[in-house]
């Protein structure tokens, strides 16, 4: 079977990642299965450059395999986007979400319902063997919460709530975040992308 080799050491990531390409007729492969095991520096200025830079990184350590990575991050607007593309490192990469949740529903003390706009931001960059570089982007629209609410999803999800829905993203179901998810959106795009080359691939 074809493999994709998916350039993150997230776990969160990768669980969602390999929901979302279930239907694809390929193995999805973590850095760590795949047997790569090496530190990317992300001194990208955008999702899309960071997502790039993992992407070509480990391409090239994996010349025969099609190789994806997620940059992906929260972008608040009352906080002029902040964390943004520096989510993870976001009060250091060691500090636990729930004291960076705590933090960001400090910072937004006093901010009305209205003005507490923020999105998750995914992109997504499948570098394939040759050297081409396949892209896609998605987004979420929600607003920051008071409190963190739910358990499922990771990091920011407990305080990421989504008026229309009456919950925060980490109250939802894996599939139904999946389905409504920056990083669902974004997979979705680049799996018709991929189709092609995937195709070609077989014959
Ligand atoms: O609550 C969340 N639900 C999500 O769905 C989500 N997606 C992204 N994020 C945040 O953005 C960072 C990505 O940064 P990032 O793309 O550099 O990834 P990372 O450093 O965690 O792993 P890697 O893929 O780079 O190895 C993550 O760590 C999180 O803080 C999310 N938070
Ligand atoms: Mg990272």
């Amino acid at each position: 079977m074809k493999r994709i080799v998916f350039a993150t050491g997230n776990e969160g990531k990768m669980k969602e990642i390999r929901m979302i390409l279930a239907d694809l007729q390929v193995s999805v492969l973590s850095m760590k299965e795949a047997g790569l095991q090496i530190d990317v520096e992300e001194n990208g200025k955008s999702f899309a450059e960071n997502a790039d830079i993992k992407a070509t990184a480990i391409q090239k350590l994996s010349p025969g395999d099609i190789v994806l990575a997620d940059d992906s991050g929260l972008e608040i607007d009352a906080l002029n986007g902040e964390p943004g593309i520096y989510s993870a490192r976001y009060m250091g990469e060691d500090t636990s979400y729930r004291i960076k949740n705590a933090n960001l529903i400090e910072r937004l003390n006093g901010v009305p319902d209205e003005k507490r706009t923020a999105r998750f931001v995914c992109a997504i960059s499948a570098a394939l063997p040759g050297g081409k570089i396949l892209r896609s982007r998605g987004t979420i629209e929600g607003r920051i919460g008071y409190e963190e609410r739910g358990a499922n999803g990771f990091g920011y999800d407990p305080i990421f709530y989504l008026p229309e829905y009456g919950c925060s993203t980490a109250e939802l179901d894996p599939e139904t975040k999946n389905k409504l998810s920056h990083r669902g959106k974004a997979l979705e795009a680049i799996k018709e992308e991929l189709r092609p080359f995937l195709e070609e691939e077989k014959r």
